[in-house]
């Protein structure tokens, strides 16, 4: 066992088979996180992020691999701690506020447990961190989905779980909202101290809110990182090409040597009369701001850069099929075999 807080270590879980026997959905999936953090797992949709939330939850057992949380082994073959004795919170996609209570009665939700007086302190406690203290009263369809959506995290983290769940935590907001809303959740997630684990597949999201970010296919975790290593140092080509904009272009197109491929970003070149490299003009773009300069590079591969306003003033005047000469800002571009 480790000190982490929770720690995953090479799970498998699938579901019955329409035609009998197990389709596994994800395998061989290990992660781990301290105390306090905020883990994200991001993928597209069906890679298996929700089964692993239910995996950790205790709504689906493992077939191999473990789940320890605290230190306690919560899942394994051949063992599956009922949810309850988990000390795991969730918090599902659609909220699922009860409409019938009012929001303090939904915070008080899973406090039964408690006296009168302490469960009304613990609500008071929860309303206050996500900013509607004044708004106990209140019934879902009186507040907005943004609220409605704090009141959902106040609920889940009332009973004081070891470990959040999150999934899709932002899928009913519109895209405005949910830009301002990633970094003040997790503003009130880091001040109410819990460990979080959330699966989205908005890579804007995953940034927004997570200190290490899962990037998966096909039930595996590909690399389990911070935001910026991700970018910057992608281990492998699926990686590359799923987070942030860039292409994957064959190293000779770019002058340089050994073969493989190098992930080319949208500021790696820029147009240079006395560059090196030369491309042929294929569009010009006002992207509102800066402009996009797509290219076709020596060899055929094509690429779209992000250009100043300077130098597409400079461009506008070429038509498409001109030669642009270009340099290469990236001088240690990632690379793969
Ligand atoms: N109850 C179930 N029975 C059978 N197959 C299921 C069940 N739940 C999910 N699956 C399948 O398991 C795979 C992974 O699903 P999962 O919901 O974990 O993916 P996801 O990455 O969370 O996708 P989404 O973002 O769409 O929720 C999918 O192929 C899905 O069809």
């Amino acid at each position: 066992m480790t000190d982490a807080l929770l720690d995953i270590a090479g799970i498998r879980v699938g579901y019955p088979a329409p035609g009998g026997g197990t389709k596994v959905v994800v395998d061989g999936l290990s992660l781990s996180l301290g105390a306090g953090g905020i883990g994200c797992l991001l993928g597209a949709s069906g890679c298996g992020k929700t089964t692993v939330l239910r995996a950790v939850a205790g709504f689906e057992p493992v077939l191999a691999g473990r789940i320890d949380v605290q230190g306690q082994r919560v899942a394994a073959p051949g063992l599956s701690l009922p949810p309850e004795k988990r000390s795991v919170g969730m918090m599902f996609q659609d909220y699922a506020l009860f409409p019938h209570m009012d929001v303090a009665a939904n915070v008080a939700f899973g406090l039964r447990g408690l006296s009168r007086v302490a469960q009304r302190t613990r609500v008071a406690e929860m309303l206050e961190l996500v900013g509607l203290a004044d708004r106990g009263g209140a019934y879902p369809h009186e507040l907005s989905g943004g609220q409605q959506q704090r009141v959902a995290l106040a609920r889940a983290l009332a009973p004081g779980p070891a470990l959040l769940l999150l999934d899709e935590p932002f899928s009913n907001l519109d895209t405005e909202t949910r830009q301002q809303l990633a970094a003040e959740l997790r503003g009130l997630l880091k001040a109410s101290g819990a460990t979080v684990l959330m699966v989205t597949h908005d890579q804007s999201e995953a940034f927004a809110m997570a200190d290490r970010i899962g990037v998966m296919d096909g039930g595996h975790i590909l690399q389990w990182d911070c935001a910026e290593a991700l970018y910057r140092r992608p281990l492998d080509r699926f990686v590359a090409g799923f987070i942030g904009r860039g292409t994957l272009v064959p190293a000779a197109a770019l002058g340089l040597g050994s073969g493989g491929d190098v992930l080319l970003r949208p500021h790696a070149l820029r147009p240079d009369p006395q560059g090196p490299l030369q491309a042929e003009l294929v569009a010009l773009t006002f992207r509102g701001p800066g402009h996009a300069l797509a290219l076709r590079l020596a060899g055929g591969s094509l690429v779209e850069i992000d250009i100043d306003d300077p130098d597409a003033a400079t461009l506008a005047a070429q038509p498409p099929g001109s030669l642009v000469r270009l340099s290469l800002l990236d001088v240690a571009p990632v690379r793969f075999d």
